[in-house]
């Protein structure tokens, strides 16, 4: 009787496996074709050779395929864990080491990827950590340099996932010199003359809001919520010359706000394994909140299309209006980019001034020291001073802002960049990193790391951000300058080098706008006691930040 599984029927599969290993670790191949015929043809082609050592058929096909993709992944968890891998020397959980799927799960069913990776370097007490089998989270302060600045790295296969039918957006240009020349007409948008015009719209969403918002005195409002109706439409009004209407009607008609969330949560997890993308689609349609707002989005440029540049507004210069460029970008690049522009806009700047609702509210003193600053720069109200640039330089409202900033920055995942092959590696301050290696700062827990910011480096504390000789640490206790370390060369919410965030003072100048407006204008009470108390426990990252309600009653001070 012939044996179930002889040693000659397990030559071919364990060679054809053994091979089919090394081209995974080597190619990375992503592409259905490419998987369908490593994963399924080529242990079918192996049934013919050794179907004669099997009784039946079935028995061949089974035992094949079986053992062939177990080798497979015996080969690739034996080689990560094994002290020959490349990342070897650095810490991290067994599971991470293993594969990215462990850290996947994490993001897609927790939303606290943030904590995890900001409790690995205290666990490890160390300034790099092993997230994945090639991936690592740095906090070392070398990062600013090595990692994101002029001569960093490029982007990661993290960001393979924002590949449009138009193209690629601007925020998912992995090669560096291809991102320089797309970049051109952003900056254009963002040169000191548009954002002159910017200002305007900013006292005319600004003033909206607060008309819309005291037409609602007395009564509960999230303030989650407006805060993130004021990012939309001033994200509309500058990128489309378009109006949402949220704030005028105080609700999101177009359910625009949960299609942008919900589309950030697939993407959030799925861009950890991009060589899955194009199968989780294929079987899953797991795009189907980004194909809606492509919808929303082309019916937006549409109408802008339609009705020509009546203002120099953002998409003026990405279409190249004034045709800088020899080569005119297209329409439909323009829209996907416009789009982009509005989804990294609106909720990012709305994030924060809901952090700095809920901070501001859960410390009375901070909020009082910020609305003395604001009055005596506004005795008469904030229309008979139209200049928004000089609140630039108002310490302590730039103080709460950045340390909001730094606390919960609103894009709370890790920026991945990459250390391509053929380099020969990276230093990272004393740290060798080799070629094929995914490196990931992540903000929040850079900014929380002692070394960069203390004391009480995890605590809401503005002054941190204030040049005195001596400082009242909220504990109570006096500590003199020596003893404050703030980092600003590692304070990253927006990023930093050449992929810094193209709109930061776009951004800057919203918040500090509608911050000074709120304080200014309106009393503030928290609605419901119990949102404030597990706010901070209620903040997801989903690449950005789902937040949690803060119900508030507002009442009109002066006008
Ligand atoms: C508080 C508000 C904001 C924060 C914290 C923020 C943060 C960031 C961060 C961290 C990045 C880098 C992302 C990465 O490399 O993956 C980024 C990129 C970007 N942001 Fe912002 N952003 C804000 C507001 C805005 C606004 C108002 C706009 C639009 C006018 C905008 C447009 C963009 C674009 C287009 C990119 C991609 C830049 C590039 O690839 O060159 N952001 N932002």
């Amino acid at each position: 009787m012939k044996l179930l599984f002889t040693q000659s029927a397990a030559i071919p599969i364990a060679t054809a496996s053994l091979l089919v290993y090394q081209i995974f670790k080597r190619y990375e191949p992503q592409s259905i074709p490419a998987l369908l015929l490593l994963l399924l043809v080529v242990p079918g082609a192996l049934v013919p050779i050794v179907q004669t050592h099997f009784i039946t058929l079935l028995g061949a096909v089974l035992t094949t395929y079986i053992s062939y993709w177990s080798l497979i992944l015996i080969f690739t968890v034996a080689y990560r864990l094994s002290p020959f891998h490349p990342l070897a020397k650095y810490p991290g959980p067994l599971l991470c080491k293993i594969s990215k799927i462990w850290f996947t799960y994490l993001v897609g069913t927790g939303g606290k990827a943030h904590l995890y990776v900001y409790d690995l370097h205290k666990r490890y007490n160390s300034d790099i950590v092993r997230i994945g089998p090639n991936e690592i989270s740095v906090t070392h302060a070398d990062l600013s340099n090595a990692v994101l600045g002029v001569k960093g790295l490029p982007r990661g296969p993290y960001y393979n996932t924002r590949t449009h039918e138009a193209g690629v957006s601007l925020d998912g240009l992995r090669d560096q010199a291809l991102h320089t020349v797309r970049r051109r007409p952003w900056s254009r948008g963002m040169s000191s003359t548009s954002m002159k015009y910017y200002e305007e719209l900013v006292h005319l969403v600004v003033r909206e809001f607060v008309t819309s918002l005291s037409q609602r005195a007395g009564k509960v409002v999230d303030f989650t919520e407006w805060a993130t109706f004021f990012g939309v439409d001033f994200m509309g009004h500058m990128a489309f010359t378009h109006d949402y209407g949220m704030i005028k009607n105080g609700r999101d008609d177009l359910g625009l706000i949960n299609l942008i969330e919900n589309a950030m949560i697939d993407s959030a997890w799925i861009s950890h394994i991009p060589w899955a993308v194009n199968l989780l689609q294929y079987l899953f349609g797991a795009n189907k909140s980004w194909n809606r707002i492509k919808i929303v989005g082309e019916q937006t440029v549409k109408a802008r299309v339609a009705a020509g540049s009546r203002e120099k507004d953002l998409f003026y210069h990405l279409i190249d209006e004034e045709g800088h460029e020899s080569v005119r970008p297209t329409v439909e690049l323009c829209a996907v980019d416009g789009q982009v522009a509005v989804i990294a806009g609106a909720d990012t700047a709305a994030t924060i001034l809901g952090h700095l609702c809920y901070f501001l509210q859960t410390n009375s003193t901070y909020f009082d020291r910020l609305r003395n600053e604001v009055d005596e720069k506004y005795p008469h109200g904030i229309e008979s001073n139209a200049d928004l640039a000089q609140q630039a330089t108002m310490p302590y409202l730039n103080a709460c802002i950045n340390e909001a900033l730094r606390l919960f920055p609103p894009v709370l995942t890790g920026l991945q960049r990459r250390v391509e092959e053929g380099t020969g590696g990276r230093m990272i301050g004393p740290y060798f990193i080799p070629e094929g290696t995914q490196v990931s700062p992540w903000a929040y827990v850079v900014h929380r790391d002692p070394q960069h910011y203390s004391p009480l480096p995890d605590t809401f504390w503005p002054d941190r951000w204030l040049s005195q000789d001596t400082y009242v640490l909220p504990t109570g206790d006096v500590i003199t300058q020596d003893k404050l370390v703030t980092n600003r060369e590692v304070f990253m919410p927006f990023s930093l080098g050449p992929m810094v965030c193209v709109g930061k003072n776009v951004a800057l100048m919203e918040i500090r706008a509608v911050l000074c407006a709120v304080v200014r204008y309106f009393d503030i009470e928290v609605a419901d006691k119990a949102c404030f108390e597990r706010y901070e426990s209620e903040i997801h990252e989903i690449f950005t930040t789902k937040r949690g309600p803060l119900p508030v009653r507002l009442r009109v001070r002066m006008m």
